[in-house]
């Protein structure tokens, strides 16, 4: 999926020790899947336990001084722990709200045990390509509690302490153990030669990339990637293109202003270099159990994983009715189109249509309404996340119910940084 640039993943985290904070915030959820975008899941109605409400408390307290409490965590942790400093990138800009954030998740669904496993063991597999082992989580915690400490003054007793210590204690236990599952079965990152490299646009382009060993993966999914320029800062793109025989992989990256990772795969990366992959994420993957069409809306270089899936349906032979909605402000801007009006001209249950912004005087989400009917689709949306928000909406008013609507999650697509 090429996803241009999803947010990047999360550095390592370090952590916990018997008792301790959270962890930071890792592979991009992405969308409405419990497992992908915890904050997604509305939360239980049964009363908040005694931890959830101390936890909670502590959070409210420190909200509006968030950027100091994560720059006194971080502080800490690299005075204590100068051992630990070579797992993040020299600049910490990116690096700084991933952990509030990923507090701000886990304390939210403290009482909802399932989401947050699932959350955290993502989390966890996901934390391996930062080179974060099980002896890092005391130190994360330990610091992490003393930046609360210290800036939830005012509420900070034993009690908020204890809730502190034992949630921190079960999340760094989930996510150690997933990372030890993972390790029986896949590698913590991939090395990926780049073999082509086409600027499609002036700031557009589609890279192809060779692993070092097989990556199994799904249209529709993600991975992280890591530049040679830029180490240890990791950016997500959606795969291209679906699984293919020869194992190539490719991605449409779209540089953005102060994008370090995106302006560096489109304007420095050439044949011959090495890039870093993660594990594959994301569960925006077409179900092959039913029948139903598929409502594909693509936003720029969102069009990346739709392209994947249409490729995925047309491998599975089924004759699904696929209507791909493909979204650029310009002509020039539709620097896939080529490719998406073979794929319709090879396959009759696939129709393509553009939307241009300026001609339609309308805006992709607009444009579904004047089909239809979809009642027997499943949708998939993938692009800004202006679009991703206004496109949720425009499909259940046309009648899709929020469950048959697939995207990565918004609050990540929010947070890339390129
Ligand atoms: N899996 C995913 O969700 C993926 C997401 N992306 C994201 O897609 C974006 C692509 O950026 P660009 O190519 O610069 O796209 P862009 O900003 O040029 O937007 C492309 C099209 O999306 C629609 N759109 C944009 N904002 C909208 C809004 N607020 N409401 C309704 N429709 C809107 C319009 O039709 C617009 O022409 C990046 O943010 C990237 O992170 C990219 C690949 C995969």
């Amino acid at each position: 999926m090429a996803r241009h640039a999803i947010p990047d993943g999360a550095q390592p985290v370090a952590a916990p020790s018997p008792g301790m904070p959270l962890p930071l915030p890792e592979e991009p959820a992405r969308r409405s899947d419990p497992a992908a975008d915890p904050v997604a899941v509305p939360a239980p109605t049964r009363p908040a336990s005694p931890d959830a409400v101390l936890i909670r408390r502590t959070m409210a307290e420190v909200g509006p001084v968030a950027d100091k409490v994560t720059s006194y965590f971080y502080a800490l942790l690299f005075v204590r722990h100068p051992d630990l400093r070579p797992l993040f990138p020299a600049s910490m800009d990116t690096q700084r709200d991933r952990l509030l954030k990923a507090l701000l998740t886990a304390a939210e669904h403290i009482d909802n045990t399932e989401v947050l496993v699932a959350y955290l063991q993502n989390l966890g597999r996901g934390h391996r390509k930062y080179g974060t082992r099980p002896e890092h989580y005391p130190a994360v915690g330990e610091c992490l509690i003393g930046a609360l400490s210290r800036f939830a003054e005012g509420i900070w007793d034993r009690e908020t302490e204890a809730a502190w210590v034992r949630a921190y204690t079960t999340i760094s236990q989930v996510m150690i153990d997933a990372a030890a599952k993972d390790e029986l079965r896949a590698p913590a990152w991939w090395y990926a030669e780049v073999v082509s490299h086409d600027l499609r646009t002036p700031d557009v382009a589609v890279i192809t990339v060779r692993p070092d060993q097989p990556y199994p993966f799904l249209a529709g999914q993600y991975t992280s990637v890591e530049t040679p320029w830029w180490p240890r800062i990791w950016r997500h793109y959606s795969f291209a293109a679906a699984p293919r025989s020869d194992g190539l992989l490719s991605f449409h990256v779209k540089a953005v202003p102060a994008g370090w990772v995106s302006n560096a795969l489109v304007h420095r990366a050439r044949p011959g270099d090495i890039i870093r992959l993660g594990a594959p994420a994301g569960s925006m993957t077409v179900d092959h159990t039913t029948d139903s069409g598929l409502l594909c809306l693509g936003g720029g270089t969102g069009i990346a994983p739709i392209k994947a899936l249409v490729e995925d349906v047309a491998e599975h032979g089924a004759r699904r009715p696929v209507e791909v909605f493909y979204g650029a402000r310009t002509d020039h801007d539709l620097y896939d189109i080529d490719t998406m009006l073979r794929l319709q001209h090879s396959h009759p249950w696939l129709a393509v249509r553009p939307v241009v912004d300026r001609q339609a005087h309308l805006q992709l989400p607009d444009a579904v309404r004047e089909y239809g009917p979809w009642n027997e689709y499943d949708a998939y949306l993938s692009g800004p996340p202006g679009m991703i928000r206004s496109g949720v909406d425009a499909l259940r008013d046309v009648g899709i119910p929020s469950d048959r609507i697939r995207h990565d999650a918004v609050e990540e697509l929010a947070a890339v940084g390129n």
